[in-house]
């Protein structure tokens, strides 16, 4: 021990494994310019929504996402008594959200997806590979929580009904195919081409865009919207990527259009995030867990 370790306060694997969701949400909310959605220039498709709600509703969950890594490590395996542990402090992280954004909802995809990811990792952490924490966290999800409201009505469920598509529910249960797929792949492909880091993460966005059954966009903005926002997608990554010329001009068109459409990914938006939380979590345990 020396001076600066001795008045460092004890880092918990919750505590850190928190940090890493919270940042993943503010990285992801920062990211500009992205196509619909609330980003530093304003408020996208949005009239509910600003960035400064995304902070205030990203940190509030705080709390919420280290309650669900201490009760992984806690319990040690993937089992019902797990699975309803973490729907609960899910929903009651939910019942936060709503409360510190007037009732808006800002990050429900999000507490869902990087909720079963903390669980997840806290569970084994000698294994922080990107599929198997995925693989972890689909186990997880597939385990049916007795206590769940049945979500008949909600906008996600309409719209899977109608469409006969797979939502955010399915997209856990798979083992989040959009981000160990797509997503993680493209950032390190356009990481290596040299396309600047934020330039990557948009790419990586647009990479899950290509193909994701966005339930926010069919609810907003039909089949319409939902086959405009991936063939334009498609196109920016055909085009070069966000840091080419005519990438960026197809970004702008993509954006022209979905705003015309009123379509939002935000579906997408919270796949980016549990994207940049796996990313970060591959490099291993910082020194002060390093004993764990
Ligand atoms: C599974 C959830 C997301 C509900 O899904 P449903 O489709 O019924 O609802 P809703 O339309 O309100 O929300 C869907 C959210 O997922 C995101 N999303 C949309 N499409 C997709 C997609 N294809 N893939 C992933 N995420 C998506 C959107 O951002 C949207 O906000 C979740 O809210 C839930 O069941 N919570 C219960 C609490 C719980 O069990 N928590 C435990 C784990 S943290
Ligand atoms: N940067 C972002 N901008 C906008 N939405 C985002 C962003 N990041 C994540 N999201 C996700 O998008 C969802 C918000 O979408 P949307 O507003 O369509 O939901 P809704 O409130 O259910 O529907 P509506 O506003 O159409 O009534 C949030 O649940 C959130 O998870």
């Amino acid at each position: 021990m020396n001076a600066l370790t001795a008045i460092q306060p004890q880092l918990s694997l919750g505590d850190w494994l928190a940090d890493l969701a919270v940042d993943a949400l503010i990285d992801e909310a920062d990211l500009s310019p992205k196509p619909g959605l609330v980003d530093r220039r304003g408020s996208g498709a949005h009239t509910d929504l600003h960035l400064g709600l995304m902070h205030a509703s990203a940190l509030a969950l705080w709390p919420s996402f280290k309650a669900m890594a201490e009760a992984a490590q806690q319990r040690g395996e993937i089992d019902l008594h797990l699975r309803e542990a973490v729907g609960r402090i899910g929903r009651e992280g939910e019942g936060e959200m709503l409360r510190v954004t007037g009732g808006v909802n800002t990050h429900r995809g999000a507490i869902w997806a990087l909720g079963l990811l903390s669980s997840a990792a806290a569970l084994d952490v000698s294994e922080l590979a990107p599929a198997q924490v995925a693989l972890r966290a689909a186990r997880l999800a597939l385990l049916n929580d007795r206590a769940a409201p049945v979500t008949g009505d909600s906008h996600g469920a309409q719209v899977c009904r109608l469409y006969g598509v797979h939502g955010a529910r399915e997209e856990a249960q798979l083992g989040f195919p959009s981000v160990i797929q797509q997503a993680l792949p493209q950032l390190a492909r356009s990481r290596a081409a040299g396309a600047g880091e934020q330039n990557a993460r948009l790419d990586a966005l647009l990479a899950i865009m290509t193909q994701l059954a966005d339930t926010c966009v069919l609810y907003r903005a039909g089949v319409a919207g939902l086959t405009r926002m991936q063939s334009g997608a498609r196109a920016v990554l055909a085009a070069g990527g966000c840091a080419s010329l005519d990438g960026r001009r197809c970004l702008r068109e993509l954006e022209r259009d979905m705003l015309h459409l009123r379509a939002s990914p935000g579906g997408a938006a919270d796949l980016l995030a549990a994207t940049l939380f796996l990313d970060r979590l591959q490099h291993g345990l910082p020194a002060q867990l390093g004993s764990l």
